[in-house]
């Protein structure tokens, strides 16, 4: 390992753009499937692994929502959660905003307390075991009608105090952010913030969508912003935060190679640009290889490395409190890695 991999494996981290079904490894959709007596139509999780070869985003959701299938007990949702709250530790990642589908599960019987009892109950003995501080974001899946979103939201109210946002993600491209418009704001009448996919696959013209129609306060991904150079420029006035995923981006095709990645560009430009996993499980990797893959293609400096967990913190949904104690925390590693192992400063 290189000092600089060095630097970025002990680094505090914050994720704010991962989907926990995107977290179900092979070896635990195996799992999962036996334990509900569930036929999967691989021989093996590393059958299924070598299936992950994608050509864009759908050959993606394709398998992403038949993979979710395996998902049916409260126990399924606790483990998938506490299995990616682990990681986070090892990974020394302090806070987390999970989003999760609940239409993929509902539209199969399978009820919102259910998944809302396992996520919950991971939550809370995450932060109880790692210290760790989490959110969760409900998403709707924007392939589907208005209605059934709407259906899911009025499912969660029992819940609204438990949940942090309503996200948008599935298919982007002919289902713009304007088609739930009704749905985010019965969101805002639960007290919810907003956040959407957009600008993944999807045209810049979609993100000027998800900030005036759905008043949304980060936009997921956003990586296509540069084709508006006006958007460019409100993003940057604004400081609207991206929760740009490189690895996903490389894998769906949305760029060929890492090297073409514009995420260096856009946080020298200046916009609130942070790093994510986004489907750790299917795109080659957790949040410390995503920037591990990126230091390798785009070398960016110490300094860019503090601004994008910097632009975490201040992007996340976390308390105000929560926010200084967790920028403490990234002063105290920083300071302790150049001063090395003999002269720890308190609080690392
Ligand atoms: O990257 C994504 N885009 C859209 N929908 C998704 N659902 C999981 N990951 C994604
Ligand atoms: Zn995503």
């Amino acid at each position: 390992m290189s000092r600089m991999d060095q630097f970025l494996a002990q680094l505090p981290k914050v994720e704010l753009h991962l989907h926990i079904e995107g977290t179900l490894e092979p070896e635990m959709m195996f799992a999962l499937a036996e334990r509900n007596g569930i036929a999967l139509p691989y021989r093996s999780p590393e059958a299924l692994r070598e299936a992950y070869q994608f050509d864009n985003l759908q050959s993606f959701l394709d398998l992403y929502y038949q993979g979710a299938a395996v998902l049916r007990t409260r126990d399924d949702f606790y483990d998938l959660a506490m299995a990616y709250f682990k990681r986070c530790d090892q990974e020394q990642i302090l806070h987390y905003e999970i989003m999760f589908d609940p239409q993929t599960h509902l539209n199969r019987g399978v009820r919102m307390n259910t998944m809302m009892e396992g996520l919950v109950g991971a939550q809370q003995d995450a932060q109880r075991h790692y210290g760790a501080s989490s959110n969760l974001i409900l998403s709707l899946l924007r392939h589907l009608p208005e209605e059934d979103g709407i259906a899911a939201l009025e499912q969660a109210k029992p819940w609204q105090h438990l949940i942090n946002a309503i996200g948008l993600d599935s298919s982007e491209r002919g289902n713009p952010p304007s088609k739930f418009k009704r749905a985010f704001e019965l969101a805002d009448s639960y007290g919810w913030h907003r956040v959407a996919h957009a600008g993944e696959e999807g045209p810049a013209d979609y993100i000027w969508e998800a900030l005036r129609d759905l008043q949304v306060r980060r936009i997921d991904h956003g990586v296509r912003c540069q084709e508006d150079a006006q958007l460019v420029e409100y993003l940057i006035h604004h400081q609207v935060p991206l929760t740009v995923c490189p690895l996903s981006n490389v894998r769906l095709g949305v760029y060929n190679d890492l090297r073409q990645h514009n995420l260096k560009q856009l946080l020298e430009l200046g916009l609130c640009v942070t790093l994510n996993s986004d489907d750790p499980a299917y795109f080659g990797g957790y949040l410390t290889t995503n920037m591990l893959a990126v230091q390798n293609a785009l070398k960016l400096s110490e300094t860019q490395w503090i601004q994008l967990t910097t632009n975490a913190i201040n992007a996340s949904f976390a308390p105000v409190e929560r926010k200084m104690a967790l920028k403490q925390r990234l002063t105290s590693a920083v300071v302790n890695y150049h001063l090395g192992p003999t002269s720890q400063v308190a609080g690392a």
